[in-house]
């Protein structure tokens, strides 16, 4: 089990490029609790999850991790933290093996050589040990970077998008690792368009900016 721990996002506005994508936008985000983010193509999903993993910073307002700013106690927050983006961070020349090996030896992950050959197991890559992961389907390849939630120790996953070229099954498992992590204390926030099948789950909805909105 996981200690009680809160994300809270406050007044939080984002701007990219010319264009203002949200404002005074505040949330709560506490242990056990699955959360999925909607809304339409480029309202802005990406960049504030981009925001909650320190990767961009707010243009006003601030995100706190158990009330220490994420930005200030950068380091302590992201060791608490798997984020995995649109772009993965597989690498495609080593094998899926390589690949959770060398994840496993720089991130706060769950110890030994068992753990890393049960999430190859967990994500159907069995067999696939030796193959180098361009030679892998575009889901495999996904599967590949998924395999981590299985390694991770860190309290919040962040994920967008995780179920892109995933299929049926291998969703429903997904959801139910996530149902798990929540059981357990842990807290999920991702991004998908799909309609997800979970009576845990919470479902936000981003709204377009509106340019009388106050910051
Ligand atoms: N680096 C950037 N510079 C300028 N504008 C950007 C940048 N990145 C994203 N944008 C713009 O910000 C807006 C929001 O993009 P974002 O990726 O956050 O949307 P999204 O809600 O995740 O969309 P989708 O559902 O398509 O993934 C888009 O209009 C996009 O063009």
């Amino acid at each position: 089990m996981f200690e009680k721990n809160r994300l809270t996002l406050h007044n939080l506005s984002c701007q990219r490029g010319e264009k203002r994508l949200f404002a005074a936008f505040s949330a709560v985000f506490e242990s056990g609790q699955f959360v999925q983010l909607e809304g339409h193509n480029g309202i802005g999903k990406t960049s504030l999850l981009r925001i909650l993993t320190t990767l961009s910073q707010p243009l006003s307002g601030e995100v706190r991790w158990n009330e220490l700013d994420i930005f200030k106690s950068r380091d302590s927050y992201l060791a608490q933290l798997l984020y995995l983006g649109h772009s993965s961070g597989v690498k495609s020349e080593l094998t899926p093996y390589q690949n959770l090996k060398f994840y496993q030896q720089i991130s706060p992950c769950k110890a030994g050589e068992a753990i890393i050959w049960q999430a190859l197991e967990q994500v159907g890559l069995c067999g696939y040990e030796e193959s180098a992961v361009y030679r892998l389907s575009a889901g495999q390849q996904k599967r590949v970077a998924l395999a981590r939630l299985w390694l991770s120790q860190a309290p919040l996953w962040i994920l967008d998008e995780p179920f892109t070229a995933i299929d049926k099954q291998g969703q429903q498992q997904l959801t139910a690792l996530f149902e798990q992590h929540c059981h357990q204390g842990g807290i999920v926030i991702l991004t998908s368009h799909q309609a997800l099948e979970s009576k845990r789950l919470l479902r936000l909805s981003m709204q377009p900016f509106k340019s009388d909105c106050q910051d």
